[in-house]
């Protein structure tokens, strides 16, 4: 039986991993007593007895429990962290199964892993296949549109839009320097800084990450179906990522895969205007958190 520590198990990501490993015969759950959850002494005794620590918590104190892992030397669980602070550390597995051949196989052997983030993991599922394909440069000008359920923002955003406080939709991290740009740059395998403009809606959870591009400033000069050949290569054996057809009513509803741990990748091109939309549809605490996390912990228990 492995045993397992949820690190921030109250929180957002913390509750839905917690939710999706109940009942499960091969993990044990150790907890810490909620009054002790942020008491690092506590923490290092547990840590000490467990085979895999999740961390579900903000950035610095994801770092503190790595910290007090590194200290614990030979005895340290290891570590799949959800938060943000390691997706491009040296020394870290990215936790996306589905970036390439070898990468299952990648976090199954890691002792720390990044899970993927919930933006990224979208803008990484439309551009790596493009990119792996030879379609799209490296240095391409992109620019990546995503929209979030609230939840994407934690227990502090989750909690003003659930009082009301918090406008029906609106764009954010308007000074353009986003913290998922670098993971998306390093595992799309992206030369230049693509322009990525995130926003936020009054529904609960649900995500579209969309990138339009002209099909001319692709390679070749493409026609739609060369695209979507290359994410059939690409997903054709993906558990949880698949090409899906584009919906004949030519909308998209950003909630439809709630509840799910599965992402969508869509291709709308219109060859007269020589125009192309990718995009990509999850549940952000599905596939780009807790979806994620479970899909990854199973790849490291070897189940
Ligand atoms: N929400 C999402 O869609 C996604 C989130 N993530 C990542 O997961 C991480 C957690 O996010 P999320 O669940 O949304 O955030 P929440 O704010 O909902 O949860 C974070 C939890 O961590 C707790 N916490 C803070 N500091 C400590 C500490 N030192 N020790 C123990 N617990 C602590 C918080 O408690 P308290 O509130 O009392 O401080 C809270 O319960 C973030 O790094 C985020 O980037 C990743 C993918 C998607
Ligand atoms: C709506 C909203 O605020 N979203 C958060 C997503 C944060 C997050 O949890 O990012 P990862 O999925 O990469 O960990 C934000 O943009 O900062």
């Amino acid at each position: 039986m492995t045993k397992i520590f949820i690190d921030g198990d109250a929180g957002t990501t913390g509750l839905e991993i917690r939710e999706r490993l109940a009942g499960r015969a091969d993990i044990e759950l150790v907890v810490i007593p909620p009054e002790k959850r942020k008491d690092a002494a506590a923490k290092r005794d547990l840590l000490a007895k467990v085979d895999i620590a999740i961390l579900c918590l903000p950035d610095d104190a994801a770092k503190e429990t790595v910290a007090l892992c590194d200290a614990l030397g030979e005895s340290a669980p290891r570590i799949l962290d959800a938060s943000t602070a390691h997706r491009v550390a040296e020394g870290w597995v990215y936790g996306f199964a589905e970036l390439c051949a070898g990468q299952a196989e990648a976090i199954a052997a890691a002792r720390r892993i990044a899970n993927v983030g919930c933006y990224a993991s979208g803008a990484i599922a439309l551009l790596r296949p493009l990119i792996d394909a030879g379609l799209i440069k490296p240095d391409q000008p992109l620019t990546i549109n995503a929209v979030s359920g609230y939840s994407g923002g934690g227990r502090q955003m989750i909690e003003s839009y659930e009082r009301g406080e918090a406008p029906e939709f609106e764009l954010y991290a308007l000074g353009l320097e986003h913290k998922h740009v670098p993971e998306i740059m390093a595992y799309a395998r992206l030369d230049a800084r693509p322009l990525f403009a995130p926003s936020v809606g009054n529904f609960r959870q649900g995500m579209l990450v969309s990138i339009p591009l002209p099909l001319d400033a692709l390679r070749g000069g493409p026609a739609g179906g060369d695209v979507e050949a290359a994410y059939a290569r690409h997903y054709a054996d993906a558990k949880h990522v698949r090409l899906a057809p584009a919906p004949a009513n030519g909308r998209l509803d950003a909630l439809a895969l709630n509840g799910t741990d599965d992402m969508e990748v869509f291709v709308f091109a219109n060859e007269a205007r020589r125009h192309l939309l990718l995009v990509a549809r999850l549940d952000n605490l599905g596939k780009g958190a807790a979806g994620a996390a479970v899909q990854n912990l199973d790849l490291m228990i070897g189940k």
